[in-house]
């Protein structure tokens, strides 16, 4: 058995950033921009208005001075003209500044009369002027890579750049296997069970940058766990579900491997999830879950998102950790890093006293997985440890 770092390592030995493709800005949220944007215009592209009201000359702004009007500058449709002593122009939020002004009088610091405005005994600090350039200027970049966020597409549209190049999404395909399964919505027969571990290791995929694409449900047989193989040659990473451990009908590895994978490792020292394997099948990667559902979706954020986050380019580091207190004292660790359901509440962590890998519904009520490393001595309440946020 392998430590949890070392399988790791060796999954990201097996992984190879995916190729880009362009993508419109619409459709670019949460993608992985693969080669900076870099802007060849100025933004704003003139010195502008930030406020509705007159643009002067700054050092003519005295208390209740006198102006003449003498045209306006609105959003799209500037004022071409020179301002002068003692003029100004009423003018709008966006707006270019004219040549001659520098400096925008709020409305509500002006009483105007015809064209000529007086401006209040107490002017509002201003110059409410946007610089050209303010924003971003040419070569400014937005860097590469990153998870485009919302402020990020934004900022895109602003540089003028229509469409991004973006990595290709990992193609995930899950294979859930076992004769005791079926579908959610069907009826199980009476020594069967619903198929459960697809469906968070789905979302888990899809939250993490990769499209997902669930297979039938495998058989415990090697006719049928070749078919569902063959159905997956085409993606990027094949997720087996089940069948991973030392069983009679345990029989995921065997076919895999009598397809040509070749084996990275089998085994884990951690807690649950010990019967992982991985290697490479054809042009995939392959990662053999365990199907205890918990430890299923245990070795989806330990490994898992990880392995998504090198295929998309991000790099190659573990799932970032954090530290709480311990709420309660814990007893001493055996020899497996143990991932524990856990609370993470105003930094205090409490670990939920049920460790069952079968028990969905204390994952669902957890918010963190407590990291226990191996051979850990027993702890005291008040102690720091590490957890994943999940
Ligand atoms: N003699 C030993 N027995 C077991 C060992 C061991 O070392 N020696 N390891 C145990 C550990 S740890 C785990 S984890 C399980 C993993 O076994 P498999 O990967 O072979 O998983 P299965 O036997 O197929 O299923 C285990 C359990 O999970 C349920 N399951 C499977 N797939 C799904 C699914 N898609 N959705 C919901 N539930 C699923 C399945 O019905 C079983 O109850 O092995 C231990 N045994
Ligand atoms: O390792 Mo199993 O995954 O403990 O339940």
């Amino acid at each position: 058995m392998i430590t949890v770092t070392d399988a790791l390592d060796a999954i990201f030995k097996l992984v190879e950033p995916l190729g880009t493709e362009d993508v419109p800005l619409a459709d670019a949220a949460g993608r992985i921009l693969a080669q900076p944007v870099t802007a060849t215009r100025l933004q704003p592209p003139f010195a502008a208005s930030a406020m509705d009201g007159y643009a002067l000359n700054g050092v003519e702004a005295d208390p209740e001075a006198m102006f003449h009007v003498i045209g306006e500058s609105a959003a799209g449709h500037g004022f071409d003209g020179q301002v002068g002593p003692g003029e100004c122009v009423r003018i709008f939020t966006g707006a270019p500044m004219p040549d001659g002004t520098d400096r925008v009088i709020i409305q509500e610091d002006v009483e105007r009369k015809g064209d000529l405005i007086t401006l209040a005994r107490a002017l509002d600090k201003g110059p409410h002027v946007r610089p050209a350039g303010a924003d971003f200027t040419p070569g400014d970049t937005i860097p590469a890579p990153r998870i485009l966020s919302p402020a990020d597409l934004a900022l895109a549209a602003a540089m003028n750049v229509p469409a991004l190049t973006v990595t290709r999404k990992p193609v995930v395909a899950l294979l859930a296997t076992g004769d005791e399964l079926v579908m959610p919505g069907e009826m199980p027969g009476p020594d069967q069970i619903i198929a459960s571990n697809a469906f968070g290791l789905k979302a888990l995929i899809e939250a993490n940058g990769g499209h997902a694409r669930m297979l039938p449900i495998a058989r415990d047989n090697a006719a049928s766990l070749r078919m569902a193989f063959d159905l997956a040659s085409d993606a990027d990473l094949i997720v087996t579900i089940g069948g991973a451990s030392v069983g009679d009908h345990d029989l995921v590895g065997d076919v895999a491997a009598d397809m040509g994978m070749e084996q990275s490792f089998y085994k884990v020292l951690m807690r649950p999830g010990k019967p992982l394997m991985a290697g490479r099948l054809g042009d995939a990667v392959m990662i053999g879950l365990p199907g205890n559902p918990v430890s299923s979706m245990v070795c989806g954020h330990v490994f898992l998102v990880p392995a998504l986050r090198a295929l998309l380019g991000l790099g190659t580091a573990a799932a970032p950790r954090k530290s709480a207190t311990l709420a309660a004292p814990v007893t001493a660790n055996g020899p497996r890093e143990h991932y524990m359901r856990a609370r993470v509440d105003d930094d205090q962590i409490t670990i939920f006293d049920s460790q069952d890998s079968a028990l969905l519904s204390v994952l669902a009520q957890a918010n963190a997985l407590a990291i226990r490393p191996a051979s850990d001595p027993a702890r005291d309440a008040g102690a720091q440890l590490d957890y994943l946020p999940i």
